[in-house]
Order: C-alpha cells, then structure tokens, then sequence
C-alpha cells in the first residue's frame, strides 16, 4: 500500500476552521506529497475526493462526528465506512477502544472494508486496545487515542512508550499519532518502532502554530 516507511499528514479542517473547504486540505496534501510524505490522513467524502483527485498516495479516511449517546466520534457508523469507501479512501481509519462495546459489529466492518480492497487502521488508546485490535484483523494499529480515552496516559507529549510496545509484540505495522510535534518527535518515534508517523496540528493547523508563538512572546515579556 505504502512505497515506503515514513511520514503520513493528516490533513483535517473543520466548519469554523480557517483553512476549512475550498480544497484547501487537498492543497495541503499536494504540498506533503511534494516534500516526500507516504500517505495522507483526511476526513470526510469532500476531503478524500478532492485529495484523491490531487495526489497520488494513499489515503486513510475518517469521518467526525457525534453520535448522540456515544463517545465515539471517529468512524462512528457503518454508513461512515460506506461514505468513506464511496470517496474512494485506501484506508478506513475506526475507532477501536474499548469504551463501547461494539467490537462485535466492528468486525464486521473490517471483513466489509477487506472485501471492498481497502485496509483498517485501527486508532486505539492503550496496549491491549492494540492487541486487540490486531486479534480482529486489522491491516495498522495507530496511537492516535492515547490521550484522548480517560484512561489512557494524559499527556503532552506523543506516546512514545506506548509505540514501543506494540511495534515489540505485533506483527503488523505501527504508527505513531497524537501530539508530534516537531521532526525530533517524529524521528523519536521511528526509532521506537514505529513504521509511519502520522503528523496533522504541527504542519497542517497554521492557527495553533501561530499561537504556540504567540503564547511564547507573551510569556517572554
Ligand atoms: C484525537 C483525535 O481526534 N485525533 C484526530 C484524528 O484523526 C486528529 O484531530 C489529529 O489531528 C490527528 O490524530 C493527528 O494528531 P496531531 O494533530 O496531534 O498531530
């Protein structure tokens, strides 16, 4: 699927966001493409459709929203996985934590997704969410929720403990997502074992690097 290990940007705006519509994320993705990333990370049918016409690599796609009475807001339905495999994504991202139960009918999904030639990225939170997950089928176990489940590690900073244990005991790949923000980071978590790093805020979101200078010259005063 991917020429190589390396890089994957995740290229997400939202309603309310700056850089929302316009094929602005596709702009993105051309410019990650340009400076050598592997893959894509987009959301939602316009995103996936515009990048696909854009760039040539391949994309993992997401939805995001609330479902009311759930805490799952990645890929939340089947329709979710219809509509991403509609726009044409190579690779559908699902939420496989276990606040719900709903593994049952998450593996329905992935059967569904493999016969369509497509692969599951499996965002998860902790260690034995990735185990899992790789149990049930999935193609990539990706980090991307740690931090954001109450029980997984709070922190700033990327996961990187929790990337070097799953790249130690799974057999299929790993990437590193959530919180890398520099290319120190990213090349940390390489090291850690991880196969691809997925990098959004710190390259794609301009409004938070702004303000991360912003907030530096205000405390320098
Ligand atoms: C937790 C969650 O909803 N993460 C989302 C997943 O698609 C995105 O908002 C993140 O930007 C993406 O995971 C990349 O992470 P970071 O932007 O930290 O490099």
């Amino acid at each position: 699927m991917f020429k190589q290990k390396g890089l994957i940007v995740s290229c997400q705006a939202f309603e309310g966001d700056p850089l929302y519509g316009d094929g602005v994320m596709a702009k993105m993705a051309k410019a990650a493409e340009q400076s050598g990333a592997v893959g894509i990370r987009a959301c939602g049918a316009d995103d996936i459709l515009s990048i696909k016409e854009t760039v040539n690599l391949p994309i993992i796609g997401l939805t995001k929203r609330n479902v009311p009475g759930s805490q799952i807001y990645i890929t939340p339905e089947l329709s979710d996985v219809m509509e991403i495999l509609a726009a044409g994504a190579h690779i559908v991202a699902l939420d496989m934590t276990d606040r719900e139960d709903r593994l049952l009918q998450v593996v329905k999904w992935i059967d569904y997704i493999h016969t369509r030639n497509a692969w599951v990225m499996a965002d998860i939170s902790t260690y034995d969410e990735g185990r899992k997950a790789e149990q049930l089928g999935v193609d990539l176990i990706s980090t991307t929720l740690s931090g954001y489940t109450p029980y997984s590690p709070q922190q700033v900073k990327p996961d990187i403990d929790l990337v070097q244990r799953l790249s130690e005991s799974c057999a299929i790949p790993i990437v590193a997502e959530g919180r890398i923000s520099n290319p120190h980071e990213a090349k940390e978590a390489m090291e850690a074992g991880a196969d691809y790093v997925v990098v959004g805020s710190a390259i794609t979101r301009p409004q938070l690097i702004v303000k991360q200078f912003v907030d530096q010259l205000i405390t320098a005063e």
